[in-house]
């Protein structure tokens, strides 16, 4: 998968899900960290749009609970299947050296990685956003950046941090969560945003403040002839 223009994923613990999102997504985000057998469900797969697969770590927001070596293990597994064309991978491990043997694997597999941070309790200052960004842009073909959104300064913030990267030619996808956020995913596209995620159903979202995709596919769509 490259991510040269905007890739709208459906967030999913349920690869079945994939005939009811191919109408809106381009990808599929697979909550590896969220499904009952993630390995099995990627062996009996058989839709249309490719995975961007995600396990992610308790510590980051996510379900894994377990041991953190198995984690990243389990995440390599999964870019032996073909239809895996992206994974993610947190930053703070590929920071503390946990993520090199995926990250190698990912390689030699031809797998594009994503390389991801989340701020669940506010959002940082935008030169913060900026470094973490680019810190993240090191490691990975897409730096990803998820933050919480107090006020409309924070939603500004993001975006003008966006904009920097994407016209020093770094390629990030960034969002903020919870509800004074939810606009920017419609809008961070414009500002250079790769990727955007939701779920089918609203009532599955897979962080705070996410439309669902029909919608977000529409907002966007409504918004830019180019993504
Ligand atoms: O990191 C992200 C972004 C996200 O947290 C969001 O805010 O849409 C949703 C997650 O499923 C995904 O892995």
């Amino acid at each position: 998968m490259n991510f040269d223009s905007f890739v709208l994923a459906a967030s999913t613990a349920d690869l079945g899900e994939e005939p009811a999102a191919r109408e809106h997504a381009d990808a599929i985000e697979f909550r590896m960290d969220l499904a009952e057998n993630p390995l099995a469900a990627l062996e009996t797969y058989d839709g249309e749009l490719p995975i961007l697969a995600t396990n992610r770590a308790a510590w980051e927001g996510g379900e894994w609970d377990g041991d953190d070596v198995a984690r990243l293990e389990v995440l390599a597994e999964a870019t032996r299947f073909d239809a895996v064309g992206a994974i993610d991978v947190e930053l703070e491990a590929i920071l503390e050296g946990d993520a090199e043997d995926v990250l190698g694997t990912a390689r030699d597999q031809g797998v594009s990685v994503v390389a991801s941070s989340h701020d669940f309790e506010g959002t940082p200052t935008r030169g913060e956003m900026v470094s973490t960004l680019t810190e993240a842009g090191k490691h990975a073909d897409v730096a990803k950046l998820a933050v919480t959104a107090e006020s409309k300064t924070d939603t500004l913030a993001l975006l003008a941090a966006t904009e920097q990267l994407t016209a020093h030619g770094d390629r990030v996808a960034t969002m903020a969560m919870g509800e004074v956020g939810s606009h920017t995913r419609v809008v961070a596209p414009i500002y250079g945003s790769k990727i955007g995620y939701a779920p089918v159903d609203e009532a599955d979202a897979t962080a705070p403040g996410q439309y669902d995709l029909e919608r977000l596919k529409n907002l966007v769509s409504r918004l830019t002839t180019d993504v």
